[in-house]
């Protein structure tokens, strides 16, 4: 017999939990006591509870296990819907252990602080935004309900809610099983992967396309691995950008639709056979495309399902799909007979003293890059990421499906701790204002991320679509000058120059935060901002009369 806090701290571990972020409040200090004390896990405050959201999202996917959110009930449960609504939408499985109140106080007959509508209104909320919950309200039943619970956050790849009532932490329970995640159904396994490989085979130009989901089921090499067995090209999603970094020689790059690069968009849009793996069908993933996904060239692997055509397959995770693919695929011990696509990306940036551009910011990072290997990447919302997208292929965790601002600083904090190696984040001034102050924590927890803040004074992705609105524009704020408090250096670029130099600098001093801000122009996006853009201007243009 153990404790329900350790019960819990040593379940989470078990199934992959690798750290916390939180913030207690005195719903949850008991239990946040325990997480100290214990040293089951190691745990990181911030100062917002969006940012420990984000960090424990950008950790899960990672580590591609499981990201841990603890905060109070309430005020600091509350505070967290926005980030894990967008762990939700983008399949990142974080758990949200949120402290509440004790029996006696909840039949105490008064209006308890931090209480919204009725005391479970907290829990009413958080079912919209996961996949399953557990209040732990009784220590017998505990164990199996926790075990259920994280059994479900690996196995969906989603986010689940832990209501852990203060009075029970310290109640005496069993330790949590691991339940094993379903396997597939074999009937329908083999059936849907015969019918691939079929449709594959009669293909002319069949193209693979890939996302979050081989990166949150650990399956990327094998990903590969089955492209290579199957002569196919991959291309990744938006929302996948950064997937298969180490798969160079048949990943072609990122499709954007009308926005990409044209040659990608072709491999796409002429193919005859399409095989989804893993892919949110999402507007950001293929609104600009110029061809719809129709059904009788479209396979779709993704939430444990697989349509093929107008056929259902139930029940088929995708890393059993792929292991029967690559079963039933003949070895091939010739080359790979189609030429690969190599995209070029924008580098060998003239360090001279012309003003930057944003696409000059992607040219100075792939130059960086080159000179001291890939850093791994975060990126918020705003042409920051569409930046990201003329980087040479770079592990990325972004909020490219979901879209919410405040993402990339405290992102960066959960890749750092999640891979213990120095990150690249950019970021706009915009959402730096939102969640940026996050870096203040750093220094205390011995992290030093690199972040390229993109300064226009503007929400410029906004002006993009609406130019007229004047509301756009932001004020100066000198945030490097603001670095050095927070315990970081701050230096602000105007030049191409300056800003090569600032990263290199940045590169050689470890130990403490390195912010740039790089100063640009208002009404000037990165190059795939601007088509990408024009490009959803051209869709959603009336049709002529
Ligand atoms: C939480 C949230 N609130 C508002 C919005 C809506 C929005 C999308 S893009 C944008 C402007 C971003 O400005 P920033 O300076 O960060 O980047 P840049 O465009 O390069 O100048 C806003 C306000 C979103 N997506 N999420
Ligand atoms: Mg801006």
């Amino acid at each position: 017999m153990t404790t329900l806090a350790a019960a819990l701290l040593e379940g989470l571990k078990e199934h992959g939990a690798r750290e916390i972020f939180g913030i207690p409040g005195d719903f949850v200090l008991p239990f946040y006591k325990a997480i100290e004390e214990s040293r089951i896990l190691p745990h990181y405050t911030l100062s917002h509870e969006p940012g420990v959201g984000f960090a424990a999202d950008a950790a899960a996917r990672y580590h591609q296990g499981l990201g841990v959110a603890v905060v109070t009930y309430g005020a600091g449960a509350f505070n967290l819907v926005n980030a894990v609504a967008g762990a939700y939408a983008e399949r990142s499985p974080v758990v949200v252990i949120a402290g509440a109140p004790g029996a006696r106080e909840r039949a105490g007959g008064f209006l308890l602080h931090h209480q919204a509508r009725s005391i479970d209104t907290q829990l009413a909320v958080f079912r919209e935004i996961t996949c399953d919950q557990a209040v732990l309200d009784d220590p017998g039943r505990a164990p199996e309900a926790i075990a259920r619970v994280l059994r479900n956050a690996r196995e969906q790849s989603l986010p689940v809610y832990i209501e852990a009532p203060r009075d029970l932490v310290g109640a005496r329970t069993a330790a949590v099983p691991t339940l094993a995640c379903r396997p597939a159904d074999p009937g329908a396994l083999a059936e849907c992967a015969e019918e691939i490989l079929a449709r594959l085979a009669q293909a002319r130009a069949p193209v693979m396309i890939v996302d979050v989901e081989i990166r949150r089921y650990r399956i990327e090499a094998k990903t590969a691995k089955l492209a290579r067995a199957l002569e196919l090209p991959v291309v990744t999603t938006f929302t996948g950008r950064g997937l298969m970094e180490e798969a160079a020689d048949v990943l072609a790059g990122t499709y954007l639709g009308a926005a990409g690069h044209p040659e990608i968009t072709r491999l796409v849009e002429d193919a005859d056979a399409m095989l989804l793996l893993g892919v949110i069908v999402s507007d950001t993933n293929f609104a600009l495309s110029q061809r719809q996904l129709d059904a009788q060239r479209t396979m779709l692997a993704v939430g444990r399902e697989v349509r093929v055509g107008h056929h259902v397959y139930r029940n088929v995770p995708i890393e059993y799909l792929e292991d029967e693919l690559v079963r039933r695929t003949p070895r091939r011990n010739k080359p790979a007979g189609r030429k690969r696509l190599v995209l070029p990306y924008p580098r060998g940036l003239a360090a001279d003293d012309r003003p930057i551009a944003p696409s000059d910011v992607a040219a100075a990072i792939n130059d960086l890059f080159d000179r001291h290997g890939k850093m791994p990447m975060a990126a918020d919302m705003g042409d920051c990421l569409f930046v990201a997208m003329e980087i040479d292929n770079t592990a990325l965790a972004a909020p490219g499906y979901y879209a919410g601002m405040g993402f990339g600083v405290p992102a960066g904090i959960g890749v750092a701790v999640a891979t213990q190696r120095r990150p690249l984040v950019l970021v706009g001034d915009g959402a730096f204002q939102m969640t940026g102050w996050e870096l203040g924590n750093c220094r205390r927890h011995g992290l030093d991320p690199i972040v390229v803040l993109l300064n226009n004074r503007s929400w410029e992705m906004l002006r993009a679509f609406q130019p007229e609105s004047a509301f756009n524009d932001l004020d100066d704020w000198h945030f490097a000058e603001i670095a050095p408090a927070l315990g970081g250096t701050g230096e602000r670029v105007t030049t191409r120059r300056e800003f090569a130099a600032a990263l290199e600098r940045a590169v050689q001093n470890r130990g403490r935060f390195a912010l740039i801000e790089v100063m640009l122009p208002r009404g000037r996006t990165s190059d795939t901002l601007a088509r990408f853009v024009a490009g959803f201007k051209a869709v959603r243009a009336p049709a002529p009369a």
